[in-house]
C-alpha cells in the first residue's frame, strides 16, 4: 500500500501507528507536540511538518485526536488538513468525536473534493499493540474498501456503519455502556470490602457467572490496589459520557444510569484524576469518607 499519513500519537495514535510501521507500511506522522513522533522515526516513519504537510505527501491520511476541538482544529486551522485536501485524497478521522464534529468535517472536505471516514474504534491500549482493535467506520464506501488493507493491520474486525455519523453514534453508545457498567462495578468492590467481604472472592464469583467479561477481569485486580496506569484516560470517557448525553437529548432517551455515571467521571476529574485510567473513577467511591 502506499504511503499513509498518521495524525496525533497519543497513546492510541502511537500504539496504531507502531503497529503498521511492524507490518511494512510507510508512515508520515505529526503530532501537535513534535517529540512525540521521535520514537516513530526511530521505527523508520518520516515526519511531517503540519497536518496540511501531511496531507500533501500522502495519498491516505489517519487521525486519532482527544476529542471534537481537537479534530476541528487540526482540520480547519492554519496549516490544517483542509489546505491539502483534494481530489484523490482520503481522511480517516479514528477519534472518538460526536456526529455533528464528523459531519463538519466531511462536508468541508466533499467541498474540496476530498474523501471521508470516520472510523472510531472499540479497544484500548494494548489492541492497539496487538491489531486487534474493533473499527466503526461510516462515510464513503469507496474510501473504506482502499482503507482496509490498514485496517486489518488496526483490527480484528471493521464494521461499515453507512451515512457519516453512524460510526461516531455507535462509538457512543458502546462508550455510555462501558462507563456505566465501570461505575457499578466500582460499588460493587467498595461494597464488597466495607461489608467485610474479600474484593479478589468477589472478582473469581464475577469471573465464573453471566456477567464476566474481560474488562472487570483486566481492571478490576488493579483497581483493588488502587492503580490506574492509563489505557484510557478518564478524561476522555466523561468525554464521551457527555456526548452520549446530549445524543441522548437529540433523541428524548432517558438515561439515568449514563448521568448519573458523568457525574461520578466529572467529581474523578475534579478529583484531579483525568489523566489516569477511567477506572480511576472507583476512588469517587472508595476514598469517599462515610460511618456507618
Ligand atoms: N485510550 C483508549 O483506550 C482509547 C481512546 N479512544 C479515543 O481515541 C482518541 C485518542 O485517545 P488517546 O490516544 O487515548 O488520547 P491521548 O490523550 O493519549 O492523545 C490525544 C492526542 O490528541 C492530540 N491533541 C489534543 N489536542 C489537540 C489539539 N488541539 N490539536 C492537535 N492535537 C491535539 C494530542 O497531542 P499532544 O501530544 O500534543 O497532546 C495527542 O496526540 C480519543 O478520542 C479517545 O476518546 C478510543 C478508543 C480507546
Ligand atoms: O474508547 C475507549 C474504549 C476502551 C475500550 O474499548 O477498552
Amino acid at each position: 500500500m502506499e504511503e499513509i499519513g498518521f495524525l496525533g500519537l497519543g497513546i492510541m495514535g502511537k500504539a496504531m501507528s507502531m503497529n503498521l510501521l511492524r507490518h511494512g507500511f510507510k508512515l508520515t506522522v505529526w503530532n501537535r507536540t513534535l517529540s512525540r513522533c521521535d520514537e516513530l522515526v526511530e521505527h523508520g516513519a518520516t515526519i511531517g511538518e503540519s497536518p496540511a504537510a501531511v496531507i500533501k505527501k500522502c495519498k491516505y491520511t489517519i487521525a486519532m485526536l482527544s476529542d471534537p476541538a481537537a479534530a476541528l482544529s487540526v482540520v480547519f486551522d492554519k496549516d490544517g488538513v483542509l489546505e491539502q485536501i483534494g481530489a484523490g485524497k482520503g481522511y480517516i478521522d479514528m477519534s472518538t468525536v460526536d456526529a455533528e464534529t464528523s459531519s463538519k468535517i466531511s462536508e468541508a472536505i466533499a467541498l474540496k473534493g476530498g474523501s471521508f471516514l470516520e472510523a472510531p474504534v472499540s479497544g484500548s491500549k494494548k489492541p492497539a499493540e496487538d491489531g486487534q482493535l474493533v473499527i466503526l467506520a461510516a462515510g464513503e464506501r469507496a474510501l473504506y474498501d482502499a482503507i482496509i488493507p490498514a485496517f486489518d493491520i488496526m483490527g480484528k474486525k471493521s464494521f461499515f456503519l453507512g451515512q457519516v455519523g453512524n460510526g461516531a453514534r455507535m462509538k457512543l453508545v458502546v462508550n455510555m455502556i462501558m462507563g456505566s457498567m465501570m461505575n457499578a462495578f466500582s460499588e460493587g468492590l467498595v461494597l464488597a470490602d466495607k461489608s467485610g467481604l474479600d474484593p479478589q472472592t468477589l472478582l473469581d464469583v464475577l469471573d465464573l457467572g453471566a456477567i464476566a467479561n474481560p474488562m472487570f477481569k483486566m481492571k478490576g485486580p488493579s483497581m483493588t490496589k488502587s492503580s490506574y496506569p492509563p489505557a484510557f484516560p478518564l478524561k476522555h470517557q466523561q468525554k464521551d459520557m457527555r456526548l452520549a448525553l446530549a445524543l441522548g437529548d437529540e433523541n428524548a432517551v432517558p438515561m439515568p444510569v449514563a448521568a448519573a455515571a458523568n457525574e461520578a467521571f466529572k467529581k474523578a476529574r475534579s478529583m484531579g484524576l483525568g489523566d489516569l485510567d477511567f477506572s480511576a473513577v472507583h476512588e469517587t467511591v472508595a476514598s469517599s469518607k462515610g460511618s456507618t
